[in-house]
């Protein structure tokens, strides 16, 4: 069973990131892009990597805007593959607010 992080200590390392609301340790973030267009391409190179390394957001996208929540479901909680995916996804976002 992979062992799950403190969320508090986690978001002292992802600024942009927040505690998700839900039944369970989540972390979350807000990205808005310039365009519909630069939206998708970030979920494209984002749902690339996810599932080379089979670890997977839970997402949404409404035109120029997506929210991200990332836990991970085997653990119950957020673990270091949701910080490492923060940060894919935080180099990935270059270009959002
Ligand atoms: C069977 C498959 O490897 C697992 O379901 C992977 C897939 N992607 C995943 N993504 C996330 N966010 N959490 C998981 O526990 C997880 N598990």
């Amino acid at each position: 069973m992979t062992d799950t992080l403190d969320v508090a200590a986690v978001l002292r390392d992802l600024p942009d990131w927040r505690e998700a609301e839900g039944d369970r340790p989540a972390i979350a973030r807000s990205l808005t892009f310039p365009d519909f267009n630069a939206a998708f391409g970030f979920m494209t190179r984002v749902a690339l990597h996810a599932d080379k390394v089979d670890h997977h957001p839970e997402w949404s996208n409404v035109y120029n805007r997506v929210e991200v929540l990332l836990t991970t479901h085997d653990a119950g909680g957020v673990t270091q593959r949701d910080l490492d995916m923060a940060r894919f996804i935080d180099a990935a976002a270059d270009g959002a607010k």
